[in-house]
């Protein structure tokens, strides 16, 4: 696989993101959009601190960028309790995920990123621990072994995934508390970049912040990275004065971000099902190849927000052009033929659990 370059509206985080920490809300208060996650949050962190018990199990889901950690975060400070972090990678063995437990305070949240990405093995060390507080430890080998059990504090567990999908059952039923996080309105985006502009003490227009909202792929972290890049710009090709729309649309140009939010890689997979493809269906494993990505990559970071904007559509039988993609390509869509109705009915693109692919 070929070594891409960094893009700048890439969702996932990336290098100069943890200068991201700063532009990071640290209240539910302070948490734009989101609204039914936060009103949900808001009751159940209210209803823990009242009763002096550990709140129900969390699981954040949704794309990259959208503020699965920092809401994470927020819990843990709203409850007024510890927060410890991990992810599903890291936990190698049982006794990783055991020391992790077994040094929980009462009613710690423990945060585990990544949870789809845990071994199967450490799952079933996790079901008791979330069920009952307790742990099942096999202490020795063969003849010898036996089984210890110890108790754990009460804690509460929040997970974040980009793939629900891909989380067992068991798993998946075991958290109270499942929140789906969607991508951000524009206003909402603006919000956000005003409120960041402040922060950077950078002088940004109300038109301005819009444009740059527009353009960050209803996503949080895009706007941040874009933002930054904006005052680069603005600070070395101009001396003072607000940046404006004009301002940021010529930064962003430069950057190769267009008027929807999309850079060079995401027209290249658009135009390469349009001109090798006929606009699909095309399975995601040969457009993965053809574009040198990984098929995660694509499914996890590149297409949610085609496909949320229509510019993409997801069916049974693989991706097809939308109407919305032809034209930002500036391309005409072919008539359609008789009997591909029944292609679109693609699956909800944020759980990634749509119909089965032949992934030819
Ligand atoms: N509601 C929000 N308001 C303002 N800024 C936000 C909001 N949500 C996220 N951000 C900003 O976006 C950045 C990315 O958010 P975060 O790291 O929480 O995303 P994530 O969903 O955990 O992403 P990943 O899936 O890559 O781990 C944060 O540093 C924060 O600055
Ligand atoms: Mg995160």
């Amino acid at each position: 696989m070929t070594e891409q370059p960094p893009r700048t509206v890439d969702p996932a985080r990336t290098g100069d993101d943890a200068l991201e920490a700063g532009l990071r809300p640290q209240t539910l208060e302070d948490f734009t959009g989101q609204k039914a996650s936060r009103e949900n949050l808001a009751i159940f962190i209210a209803a823990a601190r009242q009763r002096g018990e550990a709140m129900d199990h969390v699981l954040l889901h949704g794309p990259p960028g959208l503020g699965k950690t920092t809401l994470a975060q927020i819990v843990a400070r709203e409850l007024g309790v510890g927060f410890r972090a991990t992810s599903g990678p890291v936990i190698q063995r049982a006794g990783d995920l055991a020391a992790i437990l077994t040094n929980l305070q009462p009613r710690d949240v423990l945060f585990i990123d990544e949870i789809h990405r845990l071994q199967p093995a450490i799952e079933e060390v996790l079901y008791p621990a979330m069920e009952d507080f307790q742990l099942d430890l096999i202490i020795g080998e063969g003849p010898a072994a036996r089984s210890v059990r110890i108790d754990l504090s009460p804690f509460t567990l929040v997970a974040a995934t980009t793939r629900a999908g891909l989380l067992a059952t068991p798993l998946r039923d075991r958290f109270g508390i499942p929140l789906r996080l969607v991508f951000y309105t524009p206003d909402e985006l603006r919000q956000i970049v005003s409120r960041g502009a402040r922060k950077l003490q950078f002088d940004l227009t109300s038109d301005g912040a819009e444009e740059i909202a527009r353009r960050s792929r209803g996503t949080p972290r895009i706007a941040g990275r874009l933002l930054r890049r904006v005052r680069d710009f603005a600070a070395v090709s101009r001396g003072g004065g607000p940046v404006d729309r004009v301002l940021a649309d010529a930064a962003l140009s430069r950057l190769e971000v267009d008027a929807l939010g999309l850079d060079g890689m995401d027209r290249r997979y658009l135009r390469r099902i349009a001109e090798h493809h006929h606009g699909g269906p095309v399975g995601v494993d040969t457009l993965a190849a053809a574009l040198a990505e990984a098929r995660d990559t694509l499914e996890d970071v590149v297409e949610p927000y085609l496909i949320q904007e229509g510019l993409v559509l997801r069916t049974s039988r693989g991706r097809m052009l939308g109407e919305r993609g032809w034209r930002h390509l500036g391309l005409v869509p072919p008539p359609r033929q008789p009997g591909q109705g029944d292609l679109l009915h693609g699956g909800d693109p944020l759980r990634g659990d749509g119909p089965p692919e032949d992934g030819a």
